[in-house]
């Protein structure tokens, strides 16, 4: 993978037509998308000149998007999938391979075009045969082990995408962070355990205080898929009725997830969140340095942050609020605007 990554970064890697690639198509969904794109988006700030881009569903629209600012002599397609089957991918990747020999090979013999397909093909797999009959060559197969769930794939060769982008030490780095992370969960005492407190906090929110659903929002617009990516890796994970032992479960299991960035959700849905009468569980998520030159940007999203959390957290009934509206009414707009926690107005 790394040497792989390396030939196509440099530019030795060339198309069919002898030039260097510059932009790269990932072909994949579900856990062979999400992850990828969710990742390549947060860390485009150490990204190299490749750009990266993602075709998921089988909507023509979708490939059609992509392919219409792309040149075919300099475009890569990564065909991911782990089993190689699946209806979407296998529905763009031809797409993309017509697409190709319709501009590179259309008057080639039949040998000529296979050589075609491998230069602009290569894949994430865990099926060989149908990888070579599909015309990927196969050292261009990167391959994972069939224990992977799709949803945790991104720490496998399905993360190749993320190599492109960010080079191979530093996807280093990233497979280290992970590493980090499963030895603090294997290590680490229960009330010190993060992913542990987030598994409790999540059955005691679902099951006890019965939340209408979870929401996990980033003020951060870097990680402005990461909430698509959990949504995956929460619920196909949990969203299940039978236990181990083969019987149905009397308490619920899963919460709904959903989100998006803040502080966009701040002028769509959160007006429910605080005034409507479901209640629902929010992870808020802040970066604290920032890596662009926009300091006061910065300031103003992490004060929108506090503002949001402790008002949902410890805001004011609408019977208070409503009292302090009254008793406020001769005093000036300012102290109003003070004492009244923003969502609780009525704009
Ligand atoms: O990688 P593939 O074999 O193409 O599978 C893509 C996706 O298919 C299904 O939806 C599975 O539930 C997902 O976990 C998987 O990520």
């Amino acid at each position: 993978m790394e040497h792989f990554s390396e030939q196509v970064r440099s530019g030795r890697w060339k198309g069919a037509t002898g030039k260097a690639i510059t932009d790269v198509v990932n072909i994949g969904i579900g856990g062979s998308f999400l992850g990828p794109k969710m990742c390549v988006r947060a860390l485009h700030r150490y990204s190299g000149k490749l750009n990266i881009h993602f075709v998921s569903n089988i909507d023509g629209n979708d490939i059609s998007y992509v392919l219409k600012d792309l040149r075919p002599e300099t475009t890569l397609f990564l065909i991911a999938s782990k089993t190689f089957t699946t209806e979407e991918t296998m529905a763009n990747a031809e797409i993309a391979k017509q697409w190709i020999l319709t501009n590179l090979g259309k008057k080639s013999t039949k040998e000529k075009q296979q050589k075609v397909v491998a230069k602009h093909f290569a894949c994430m797999s865990t099926n060989e045969k149908a990888v070579v009959d599909f015309g990927i060559e196969k050292k261009n197969m990167f391959a994972f082990w069939e224990y992977i769930g799709g949803r945790y794939s991104i720490w496998s060769a399905i993360g190749l995408p993320l190599m492109l982008s960010i080079g191979p030490k530093g996807f280093r780095q990233f497979l280290a962070g992970g590493q980090a992370m499963d030895k603090h969960f294997k290590h680490s005492v229960p009330e010190k355990n993060l992913p542990v407190l987030l598994a409790l906090m999540g059955i005691w929110n679902n099951n006890f205080l019965n939340t209408a659903s979870h929401l996990v929002i980033p003020y951060c617009s870097d990680l402005a898929y990461f909430t698509d990516y959990l949504q995956q890796m929460d619920m196909e994970s949990n969203g299940k009725q039978i236990n181990r032992a083969n019987q149905r479960v009397s308490y619920k299991t899963g919460n709904i997830l959903w989100g998006q960035t803040g502080t966009d959700c701040q002028h769509s849905f959160f007006q429910l969140l605080h005034q409507g009468t479901r209640i629902s569980s929010v992870d808020f998520i802040g970066v604290l340095k920032h890596a662009h030159n926009y300091k006061n940007s910065h300031e103003r999203l992490l004060a929108n942050l506090f503002a949001q959390s402790e008002s949902l957290a410890f805001g004011l009934t609408p019977e208070e609020t409503l009292k302090n509206i009254l008793a406020e009414q001769n005093t000036t707009r300012t102290s109003v605007e003070q004492e009244v926690p923003p969502p609780l107005r009525q704009n």
